[in-house]
């Protein structure tokens, strides 16, 4: 399923945060957002999630208009993997993977096999298999946004939008998730801050500063040295892996 903006707004009070931003995320396709602290990654991510209204613009989810669509019907297709997910209660692993089945339960059904299934499956595939019995809050740093992917998984989206998947978990973990995300059947709009990660998984990027779109294509296209210190204003080389051929940005200290 294909997510869009186009010239998307957002602003608070008289500050535009989001401004005149347009993406396209073709279905199957993995779009890294990327850009300095502050330069509406997450705030453009909520607008695609549809937890905000854009000020002007329209977000589409397939050919439909986001605002005009019920939360349900989002909740079944979008998956939302936020920065930080705070908790008041105290819920072991397997509740807090379970929320992802809700949408797909009338209010009166008790979890079925199929769910207890798409559990153990997202568990699996994050690598919290072991957890499931264990409080949510005892967890790890990495662990919890391990089991916060796992949660989106077993909701079974169409679409996925991750807001800094990679950043408590170390590299085997990082290299995991992303290829798990890459890997499985969705559309997916992930908000990053390592260039090299995003050049080895996403097919393409957005860089963002100060809510506009600065560059958007492949990661070939879009990540060079002087995009990085136009945007970031540090020196970076960028060149092709001796080895590898990947693309790798080295800074200059
Ligand atoms: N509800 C709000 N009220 C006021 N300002 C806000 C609000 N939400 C976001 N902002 C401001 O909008 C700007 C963009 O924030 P946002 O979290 O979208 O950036 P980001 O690119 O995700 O940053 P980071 O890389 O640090 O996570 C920031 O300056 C932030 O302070």
């Amino acid at each position: 399923m294909s997510l869009s903006a186009s010239s998307v707004s957002w602003a608070v009070r008289d500050r535009l945060i989001v401004d005149g931003v347009s993406i396209d995320a073709t279905p199957g396709s993995m779009v890294g957002l990327l850009g300095p602290n502050g330069s509406g990654k997450s705030s453009l991510l909520r607008l695609l999630a549809g937890l905000r209204a854009p000020s002007s613009g329209v977000v589409r989810l397939g050919d439909d208009d986001l605002v005009t669509l019920r939360r349900r019907h989002v909740a079944q297709r979008v998956g939302v993997v936020e920065q930080e997910s705070a908790t008041d209660t105290d819920p072991l692993v397997r509740d807090v993977i379970e929320l992802g089945r809700i949408p797909h339960r009338r209010s009166w059904q008790p979890a079925g096999e199929h769910d207890v299934d798409a559990v153990r499956r997202a568990a699996a595939a994050t690598g919290v298999l072991e957890r499931l019995e264990q409080p949510y809050a005892t967890l790890s740093g990495g662990e919890r946004q391990r089991v916060q992917i796992a949660r989106a998984l077993a909701q079974d989206p169409e679409v996925l939008l991750l807001d800094e998947p990679t950043n408590h978990l170390d590299i085997r973990h990082q290299l995991e998730v992303l290829r798990l995300v890459r890997d499985a059947e969705v559309t997916a709009v992930a908000a990053l801050h390592d260039l090299n990660l995003a050049a080895a998984y996403c097919d393409e990027v957005v860089v963002l500063a100060e809510g506009r779109v600065v560059a958007s294509g492949t990661p070939t296209a879009v990540i060079t040295e002087d995009l990085v210190a136009d945007v970031y204003g540090v020196t970076a080389f960028v060149e092709p892996h001796p080895v590898t051929g990947a693309l790798t940005v080295v800074w200059q200290p």
